[in-house]
């Protein structure tokens, strides 16, 4: 089965549409997004104005803040503050990568956890951790939702997650820990990685290498959530996996295109209404 995560995403936006019209006809103001760029590496634009697409579907108000490479780091930590006090702003989003100048880690705890809809901030990295409810980092959460979608149970499952990140291995990781599974984080370092992956009733790639996983990685029936978005020898978008070379094989794989991308951006959108709830006790 391939796993359709454009089309999963879509459903859940419209169910999203209707929460947001839900609360049109009961608060004074609506959910608003802002999401802020450095610089204009063409992913990064492309992934904002999806962003913002997202948000005009669903019916979240936003706004782009654009700033070229050269924008400080006292600039952007001013700038975030002043959005933290606005009480109309409910999510503030840094995209990711920031020019070499800037520290992700001041950018990101400068946030207010409250509006950190990417769930980077350390307090909300804290509840992830301790199992408490919190804003989770929304390509972990995608593929969670992806699983359950797929009315797949993960208690007692194996998992094997490749690549350690900040925003996706670690947090996916947890989240599957949280749902039972045993859980195995590998990374550059590990020996052996073929037998680890070969383990694995669930294989979560982010390790950003174009089709490194082929067959001899994966166990029959497993189910692989591609994480990785790369460019194969033909420049064509591909993910960590070799599609074509495990797709008879598994029980699921989602595609790289159209699998877990579009759920990232669709988490962002119902952790921005979570956080327009949360800061207006609903
Ligand atoms: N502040 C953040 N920065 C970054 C994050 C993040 O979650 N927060 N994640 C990535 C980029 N990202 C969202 O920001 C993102 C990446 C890819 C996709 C996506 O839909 N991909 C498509 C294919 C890509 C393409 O067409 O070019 C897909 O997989 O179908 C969405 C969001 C790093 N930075
Ligand atoms: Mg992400």
């Amino acid at each position: 089965m391939i796993i359709n995560g454009k089309e999963i995403a879509l459903k859940i936006k419209d169910q999203l549409k209707n929460d947001v019209e839900t609360i049109r006809e009961n608060y004074s103001r609506m959910p608003k997004l802002v999401v802020i760029l450095i610089g204009d590496n063409p992913a990064s634009l492309t992934y904002v104005r999806n962003k913002e697409r997202g948000c005009d579907y669903i019916g979240i108000e936003s706004e782009i803040i654009k700033h070229d490479s050269s924008f400080s780091e006292r600039q952007l930590l001013e700038e975030i503050e002043i959005l933290n006090n606005d009480e109309t702003v409910d999510g503030i989003l840094v995209q990711l990568p920031l020019p070499k100048h800037i520290s992700e880690e001041k950018v990101l705890n400068a946030i207010a956890f409250d509006k950190d809809v990417d769930g980077f901030h350390p307090h909300n990295v804290a509840n992830l951790f301790l199992g408490q409810n919190s804003l989770v980092p929304c390509t972990p959460k995608g593929m969670l939702v992806l699983l359950e979608k797929i009315n797949y149970d993960l208690d007692g499952k194996e998992v094997v997650v490749v690549g350690r990140s900040n925003i996706v291995g670690k947090p996916v990781a947890l989240l599957c820990l949280q749902k039972n599974a045993t859980v195995t984080i590998a990374h550059s370092k590990t020996k052996d990685l073929k037998k680890i992956c070969s383990r694995a009733d669930v294989l979560i790639t982010a390790i950003g290498k174009p089709k490194f996983f082929n067959h001899e990685y994966i166990k029959d029936d497993a189910i692989v959530l591609d994480v990785g978005i790369n460019r194969d020898e033909n420049n064509k978008l591909c993910g960590d996996v070799d599609f074509e070379d495990v797709k008879d094989k598994v029980k699921a794989i989602t595609p790289v295109p159209g699998g877990i991308g579009p759920m990232t951006i669709t988490m962002l959108m119902q952790n921005t209404i979570e956080a327009f709830y949360k800061r207006n006790g609903g």
